[in-house]
């Protein structure tokens, strides 16, 4: 990403800041709106962003229409303009969801943003992601499929939409068999999609994982999906799983009519880490070794995603040294640098990021402006 532009997004009014490329530092005070930068860019992806937050929210207070994000992306074939924006006024044309814009032209879904950037990021809300709740993973996890496999979103979408229809007639206490098989079939042939999807990406990351040194910096993470699909695919291949899972969703209609949802499928998998050198359940170590299990998760990754996309991710790393110690953090610009994508930092002391060093690019956050730490 070359170029940024913010119109009304959080605390900026209009902003634009240029990007050399590599690594960024921004440094501000508390409150100083590094973190919104972070979500601006984290609305290049599809979803809602590293805060998950309601698009209204993301418009400036006080603001008139909706909020605005461009990119200018260094494309194979020179710069594609990205744009993003919602929460316009009633009857505005971005009421509701969220438009994407490239090149100019409407995107069909804010899926194609992937055909050009793929963005992963670690904030501190993410810190008792092994010890939360389920549902948290699971949303890490898709996250990490997704990066790597822009078909996984539309997965999920249709995989929800068979869901929530199954539902509305077990609530509407429906017993019409053709409708539930039609829709169990969906659900069959989506749901074994993702877990199918989300097994390989897991593969694949723990062969990256085993590439990292033995004794480095970020400890080796021993990954596994806990699901019904999942639980088959590692045995049996997807086309039995999702017969499988057919089945089940037609045998365990009264249960889950009494339950009032659907009680298996992959909306209901967990995402299982484990601290290899210490050979315990990452929910088990100390906070640090929490934070350096999961970098190493996203470190590896973003070299998974390098490597099947063709294209670095751009990392977003919020708050990222303030847990570790300077060791760790020289580790990790090291291994940042490698990875040779463009990744954002942000901390409160430019100090912490002494040992990047003229490796990266250090950006001052004051008063809804960004400009070169001086
Ligand atoms: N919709 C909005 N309109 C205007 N200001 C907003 C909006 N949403 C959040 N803010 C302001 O943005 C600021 C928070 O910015 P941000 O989270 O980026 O800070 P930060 O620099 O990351 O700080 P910290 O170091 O404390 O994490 C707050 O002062 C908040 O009031």
């Amino acid at each position: 990403m070359g170029k940024l532009k913010l119109t009304d997004f959080r605390s900026y009014r209009e902003l634009s800041v240029s990007f050399d490329g590599g690594a960024v530092v921004l440094t501000g005070e508390n409150g100083a709106g590094k973190t919104n930068l972070l979500e601006a860019i984290s609305l290049l992806t599809p979803g809602r962003g590293l805060r998950r937050a309601a698009y209204a929210d993301a418009v400036r207070e006080g603001a008139g229409g909706g909020f605005a994000v461009h990119a200018s992306i260094d494309g194979p074939d020179g710069a594609v303009e990205i744009g993003t924006g919602a929460g316009g006024p009633p009857n505005g044309e971005s009421e509701g969801g969220r438009k994407v814009r490239i090149n100019g032209a409407p995107a069909r879904s804010a899926d194609e943003m992937l055909e050009w950037l793929r963005v992963m990021w670690l904030t501190p809300a993410m810190d008792g992601l092994f010890t939360g709740p389920a549902s948290d993973r699971r949303r890490f996890l898709d996250r990490l499929v997704l990066t790597i496999d822009p078909a996984h979103g539309q997965r999920a979408l249709d995989y929800e939409k068979a869901m929530r229809g199954r539902n509305r007639l077990l609530a509407d206490n429906q017993r019409d068999e053709t409708w539930f098989a039609a829709i169990e079939a969906q659900m069959a042939e989506t749901g074994a999609a993702i877990a199918a999807a989300r097994v390989e990406m897991v593969r694949l990351l723990a062969a990256m994982v085993e590439k990292t040194p033995e004794d480095g910096a970020f400890p080796r993470a021993d990954l596994a999906i806990e699901g019904y699909l999942e639980g088959i695919l590692a045995e049996r291949p997807a086309v039995e799983a999702e017969e499988s899972f057919r089945e089940r969703l037609e045998r365990e209609r009264e249960r889950d009519r009494s339950a009032g949802r659907t009680l298996d499928g992959p909306h209901r998998s967990d995402l299982i880490v484990r601290h290899r050198p210490k050979a315990m359940p990452a929910a088990l170590s100390s906070t640090g070794e929490q934070k350096a299990l999961l970098v190493g998760i996203v470190l590896s990754h973003a070299r998974l995603t390098g490597e099947l996309a063709g294209m670095a991710p751009i990392l977003l790393l919020d708050e990222i040294a303030a847990h570790f110690d300077h060791l760790r953090r020289a580790a990790l610009f090291d291994i940042l640098d490698d990875l040779n994508g463009q990744v954002f930092m942000t901390g409160t002391e430019a100090d912490l990021f002494a040992a990047i060093d003229n490796r990266a690019q250090f950006l001052t956050v004051a008063d809804g402006a960004v400009r070169a730490t001086g």
